[in-house]
């Protein structure tokens, strides 16, 4: 059987902040055209984790690994530039222009190597990305949102925005972050099925969701992180059936 094509790699990770081991012996392998869900208790590392592989924070040792590239000493914007792009748990947007704009911003920022404010200018100008922007506005089913203000958007819409703002700079690994974090359920559904469309297309993706059946919605494969530590790994049923986990989590708060 062929091997699966590992993309991204957290090989031994650990992140110290005084004297709490915040992560422990991390080793995390994403494969190409999955959705790897990373699930704990509040306070188990998620976070930590998800900042180490954007470059964010430093580890105390080991390195992450992206499609063959150290990622571990370079800074965010460069990690964006191989690739990953994530969405963040607070959207970062331009409240002040319009939705097509925003989406357009990342486009060229990647076109030009980074985001300067002169680019705010011309933006009707760039026509071929605007209808990309247009295109992926489709995508996630904003077309009827395009000249509403961001602001204006609400916290559903807003995701969708950011989503496409992601999605335009087509990485190679989408890094999201909560995206149903205080949604609707009508909201968390619609989003599920935008991720599930995405994940038909082959784009990996690496999630952190404490709703779990946005997490059984959507993995292929769930990795269990309590205390700094993978206490388990593995497809969701076997997650589901594993009793540390249940113990640490499932049967928890959450
Ligand atoms: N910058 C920091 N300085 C000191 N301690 C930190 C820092 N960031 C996180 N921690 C600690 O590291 C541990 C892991 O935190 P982290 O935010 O990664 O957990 P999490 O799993 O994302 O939690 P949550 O689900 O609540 O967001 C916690 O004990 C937290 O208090």
């Amino acid at each position: 059987m062929a091997q699966p094509n590992i993309v991204l790699h957290v090989a031994d990770v650990h992140k110290r902040f005084g004297g709490l081991h915040a992560l422990a012996d991390i080793d995390l392998q994403v494969e190409e055209g999955t959705t790897h869900a990373i699930i704990g208790p509040n306070g188990a590392g998620k976070s930590t984790l998800l900042n180490v592989i954007i470059g964010k924070l430093a580890p105390t040792s080991g390195q992450v690994v992206f499609d063959g590239a150290v990622l571990t000493g370079r800074k965010p914007y460069q990690i964006n530039q191989l690739g990953i792009a994530r969405v963040f748990q607070t959207p970062e947007i331009f409240g002040d222009l319009s939705v097509l704009h925003n989406v357009m911003i990342p486009a060229l920022a990647k076109r030009d190597g980074a985001f300067r404010l002169n680019m705010l200018k011309n933006l009707n100008a760039e026509t071929t990305i605007r209808d990309e922007a247009l295109h992926m506005l489709e995508d996630v089913g904003m077309s009827g949102h395009v000249d509403m203000l961001a602001s204006s958007l609400s916290r559903g819409d807003k995701r969708r925005m950011e989503l496409a703002m992601c999605l335009i700079q087509h990485p190679r690994l989408l890094l999201l972050d909560e995206p149903t974090a205080g949604m609707s359920r009508h909201d968390t559904n619609t989003t599920i099925e935008l991720l599930q469309k995405i994940k038909q297309r082959g784009m990996t993706k690496v999630i952190i969701e404490h709703d779990m059946h946005v997490v059984f919605s959507l993995a292929d494969k769930i990795s269990v992180l309590a205390q700094g530590r993978i206490i388990a790994d593995g497809s969701p049923d076997d997650v589901r059936g594993n009793p540390a986990v249940q113990e640490a989590y499932l049967g928890g708060t959450h």
